[in-house]
């Protein structure tokens, strides 16, 4: 409850916000009312804004989420610049400032929605990373024994100054003394026979228990700070910071407040949206995401229930109160990821789209979705994908993902007043967990395997073998999910748990490939992210580095045993928390990363045009087909010598050229060959129909062989214009005065007639 307030001791901003909302004439009723509560101390500012928000939605469109809590003015103010989000046209709106003389405008009086708008479409902001740990396993016995660390002595004083709030160095070190523990018993001894065994501590805080080394894992989980402090076998004290880090003992829903919901509400006001789920296998990603098995319809479910309810939720409400009618459609598609298999998990793992190459541009269209419209449909969704999903047990997770799993959310909005349209995606990416194959034992079916096959080949003799290694089979993970289910063959075993160990690398290759994305992403130098490395960067490109909020969500365990993968998965989300972004409303991510690589094609086109020039070079060749007996076949002589013209000055340029034209053809979905064919690129350096063939080059740049650029004719037509006008065609004697046709036409056939020459001894 708020203080009460009269009109004369208002808040000079609060006033002019109330005022800008009301009109000059008080005419708003609602915000009178608003008013009204304020003043009399019904109403705190946070609560007055709360009514401005909602007013924002119902008269504007723009969402906001109802969060509990401080903060509304903050979000008001940020999300008064979407104001025009759903008006035509440019400026703001009916900006006709009724109640004011002809083009007189007070700012100051104008009510809020006949302000003059504000660009509102983009918006810059870093990817929002947290971390959540999973509450601690007991660890078994000597785990902890083997993962004692010493800290050097710089981080044991950092480590003693964050535990006991000390500021100076010296109270650091008079603690340490009283320990005993960094100097171990050689500064006891010194100490007891400088000064004596018994001495106070004079002032410093009580100290605990000796302590020589610090056991591995996380050290502290601060959420009050939104801090971490790790301590890694290998990198002693570590301490990363996030944006939220919430303590392992929370619940699911605070989970998806502090790194869902602003998300959930940026998606409905038009913005690409991506969050995902990183970490360790077992750490908690997929119970993060979906929540535990069973439980999509209670308190403990995971993020995408929970998103999928406000969405329903929000585009009830918008149906029946916002005062400009909308018209919206909802759909999901669910797809899994394995290698480079895109599998469309509402239609029982069939394969998306035609062909390998166009899988993404088929999930990105949108073929694969299908229309929501009520938390039933979705949980038939979920439910319908979760039994498609590859699932297995291993030795670190009884119910492992296997692959990484996608689940998008598309919304299409329009005002039929104003016929603005709008598209936005969110994507819910739930990562398949990095995984050390020793730990979680998925290779162990391979010898299995060989084992059976050894007894089947063995007949008789193999039965007894096949008893003996029954024993330690049966300690091995399992690899059925249903316990029901009749046990299998050991064949069956033997193929299922080198399927787990296919898994594993292909989880981790898109793991990897992520990561390469988040270098260079990070790498101010970098002009190339390798997007197209893997199909799970294609589909992920527009959340990391495109045009859509992101939210990353680090899940790890606190356990000593696993804390270079927790470092590991922290250190990732510390690169994420660094990108920023872009954002803007209605994005479309494919075409706009499409027309983003033609643009660095043209530049880069224009780069090599710039750059490159012919040159002669000597190249040296060996004749490898040699009658027998000749000097040539025993390796003696027989080089010849030619004379071959090059274009060179430019091959960064090329290898940059051919990298963003297998990025464009990946997002395409078509063939490197057909980007290379077309006329549209690099006509004029090489790579169009006509200009291929006259300089000789092969029609595939995907052959790293340099003997595609190599030409023993040279057509002097197909020397490009601008090389003869600047005179750029170095190298090779008197081309540099040459300017007219026939000199050049001449000097081809001249180094022509030249090129063979003969060297060493012939036979
Ligand atoms: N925060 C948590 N609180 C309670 N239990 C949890 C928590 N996080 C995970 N678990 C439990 O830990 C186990 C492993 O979790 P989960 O399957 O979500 O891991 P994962 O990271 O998705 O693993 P994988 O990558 O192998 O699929 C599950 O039994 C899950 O219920």
């Amino acid at each position: 409850m708020g203080q009460g307030h009269s009109a004369e001791n208002l808040p000079e901003e609060v006033l002019f916000e109330i005022l800008n909302f009301c009109g000059p004439n008080f005419e708003d009723r609602q915000s009178c009312l608003v008013l009204s509560k304020y003043i009399s101390g019904v109403l705190t500012t946070n609560g007055a804004y709360r009514h401005y928000l909602q007013r924002l939605h119902i008269e504007r469109g723009i969402y906001s989420n109802p969060v509990p809590g401080p903060g509304n003015k903050e979000r008001f103010l940020a999300l008064l610049k979407r104001q025009d989000l759903w008006m035509s046209g440019e400026g703001g709106g009916e900006g006709d400032a009724a109640g004011l003389e002809n083009g007189e405008e007070d700012e100051h009086l104008l009510p809020l929605w006949r302000q003059k708008a504000k660009p509102c479409t983009t918006e810059n902001f870093n990817i929002a990373v947290s971390a959540r740990f999973k509450p601690k396993e007991p660890e078994g016995e000597g785990s902890e024994e083997n993962a004692k660390v010493t800290l050097p002595l710089h981080q044991r004083i950092q480590l003693i100054k964050m535990s006991r709030r000390l500021k100076k160095t010296s109270d650091v070190l008079k603690v340490l003394k009283h320990e005993g523990a960094w100097f171990g018993n050689k500064w006891q001894s010194i100490e007891s026979s400088e000064e004596g065994t018994n001495k106070e501590n004079n002032g410093v805080p009580q100290a605990a228990p000796a302590q020589e080394h610090l056991v591995s894992g996380v050290h502290e989980i601060d959420p009050m700070n939104d801090r971490v402090v790790m301590v890694d076998p290998t990198k002693g004290l570590r301490e990363f910071e996030f944006d939220a880090v919430v303590s392992p003992t929370v619940s699911q829903s605070t989970v998806y407040d502090s790194s869902a919901r602003p998300l959930i509400a940026d998606f409905i006001n038009g913005f690409n949206a991506t969050i995902m789920v990183y970490g360790q296998t077992g750490s908690g990603k997929t119970f993060t995401m979906f929540g535990p098995s069973g439980s999509l319809n209670n308190g403990d479910r995971g993020i995408v229930p929970r998103a999928c309810a406000e969405v329903l939720t929000a585009l009830d409400y918008r149906k029946d109160h916002l005062q400009i009618p909308m018209q919206s459609r909802l759909t999901v598609s669910y797809v899994e990821i394995y290698g480079n298999d895109v599998t469309d998990l509402l239609r029982e793992g069939a394969p998306c789209g035609h062909s390998k190459v166009a899988a993404q541009e088929y999930v990105l269209s949108g073929a694969a979705s299908y229309q929501i419209s009520c938390m039933d449909d979705v949980l038939k969704c979920l439910t319908t994908g979760d039994d498609c999903k590859r699932k297995a047990s291993t030795a670190m997770n009884e119910r492992s993902s296997r692959a990484h799993s996608l689940f998008i959310l598309e919304l299409n909005q329009q005002n039929l007043d104003s016929g603005v349209s709008c598209k936005s995606r969110l994507f819910l990416a739930d990562l398949g967990g990095c995984e050390q194959i020793k730990k979680s034992k998925v290779n162990v079916g391979k010898s299995n395997h060989l084992q059976v096959l050894k007894d089947e080949t063995m007949g008789a003799a193999g039965s007894f073998l096949k008893k003996e290694a029954a024993a330690p089979a049966a300690q091995e993970p399992h690899v059925s999910d249903d316990e029901s289910a009749p046990s299998p063959s050991p064949f069956s075993t033997g193929f299922q748990q080198s399927d787990r160990l296919r898994e594993a690398v292909y989880i981790n290759l898109g793991l990897l490939a992520l990561k390469q994305c988040v270098k260079s992403l990070n790498n101010a130098e970098s002009n190339y992210v390798p997007y197209s490395d893997s199909k799970l960067t294609l589909l992920l490109s527009s959340g990391l580095g495109g045009d859509s909020k992101s939210s990353v969500i680090v899940c790890a365990a606190q356990e000593s045993k696993h804390s270079a993968e927790t470092t590991s998965a922290l250190l990732f989300g510390q690169a994420c928390r660094k990108i920023t972004k872009t954002a803007r409303t209605g994005a479309n991510m494919l075409a706009e990363l499409i027309a983003k690589i033609d643009f660095q094609i043209k530049e880069t086109e224009a780069g090599i045009k710039a750059k490159e020039r012919w040159e002669i070079i000597e190249e040296k060749r060996k004749d490898t087909l040699a009658e027998e007996g000749t000097m040539e076949s025993m390796g003696f002589g027989g080089v010849e010598v030619k004379k071959i013209t090059v274009l060179v000055g430019a091959e960064e340029e090329r290898e940059k050229l051919n990298n963003l034209l297998k990025e464009r053809a990946q997002l395409t979905g078509t063939t490197l060959e057909s980007e290379i064919g077309g006329d549209k690129y690099g006509g004029a350096v090489g790579f169009g129909k006509g200009y291929a063939s006259a300089y000789g080059l092969g029609k595939s740049v995907d052959n790293d062989q340099e003997s595609y650029r190599f030409k023993d004719d040279v057509d002097a037509d197909a020397i490009p214009e601008v090389l003869k006008m600047k005179g750029k065609v170095g190298g090779w004697k008197g081309m540099n005065d040459a300017h007219d046709q026939k000199t050049l036409e001449k000097m081809a056939k001249k180094a022509n007639r030249r090129k063979m020459a003969y060297a060493g001894v012939s036979a």
